[in-house]
């Protein structure tokens, strides 16, 4: 069952940082989100997770209505946010304890899965870039989630390391089958990672663009030579450039 977003708005004071947004959401896709700094890209993302409330319109998952946070949806953040006090697998493992109780041998899977087996006794510091935002990708993949929620989740890292983790998101989103709705800012990523592109822009925020990305599958960086991914990047410029 889908995610479902009907006449959608969020106003801030005089601001409206969203303007009646309709989307369809279907399990299981990638759907990536471009847009100007403030056109409500995390606003949108904000309220799919629970942590903030419509000024009006309705937000539902599998039908029923999303009132608060839940198990079901989790969000991977720009900054990885590890407890530096903490080792990799119990940073992994926090929040499963939050919840209740530890499913150690899914913790060592999902450290497995994630490419950091050996490391799990090292704290945050001792990681690289890379690898703390895959840690933070593994504590959220523990949770078994649904929908992964990600804002900008490359956008500090290098060049170099920004394309591994692309690489790895598209494998892990191929092994676990989540709903993935992923905010960027960078054109070329929006376009070889999804399956569908919203283009939004600000004051009032609004949908310029909702296609899906004709390319197949396996994707790689080749692709962006291809004129099916030339010509969609044309008209995402010409709508970012308005
Ligand atoms: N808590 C808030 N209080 C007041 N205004 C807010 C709040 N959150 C967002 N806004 C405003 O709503 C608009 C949309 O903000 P939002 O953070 O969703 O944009 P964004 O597209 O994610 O931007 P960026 O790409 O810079 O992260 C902006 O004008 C912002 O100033």
């Amino acid at each position: 069952m889908p995610i479902t977003l009907t006449r959608v708005t969020r106003d801030f004071a005089s601001i409206r940082a969203l303007d009646d947004i309709n989307l369809t959401i279907e399990d299981g896709t990638f759907l990536t989100i471009l847009g100007a700094s403030g056109c409500g890209k995390s606003t949108l993302l904000n309220l799919i997770a629970g942590l903030d409330a419509p000024s009006s319109g309705r937000l539902a998952i599998d039908g029923v209505p999303i009132a608060k946070p839940g198990p079901d949806r989790v969000v991977v953040f720009q900054q990885p946010g590890l407890y530096p006090w903490l080792t990799l697998r119990d940073n992994i493992a926090f929040g499963q304890r939050m919840r209740g109780s530890i499913d150690w041998p899914r913790i060592d899977e999902v450290i497995g899965i994630m490419g950091l087996g050996g490391f799990e006794s090292h704290r945050p510091y001792e990681l690289s870039g890379g690898m703390q935002q895959r840690a933070a990708l593994a504590r959220a993949l523990v949770m078994n989630p649904k929908v992964l929620l990600m804002d900008e989740p490359f956008a500090a890292l290098d060049a170099q390391t920004r394309h591994r983790m692309q690489a790895f998101l598209l494998e892990l989103w191929d092994k676990i089958g989540a709903t993935i709705i992923f905010i960027t800012h960078d054109i070329d990523e929006a376009i070889i990672l999804g399956d569908r592109l919203v283009v939004m822009q600000a004051r009032p925020g609004r949908i310029a663009i909702d296609q899906p990305i004709p390319l197949a599958r396996p994707r790689s960086w080749d692709m962006t030579l291809e004129p099916d991914f030339l010509h969609l990047k044309r008209r995402v410029m010409s709508v970012l450039a308005a």
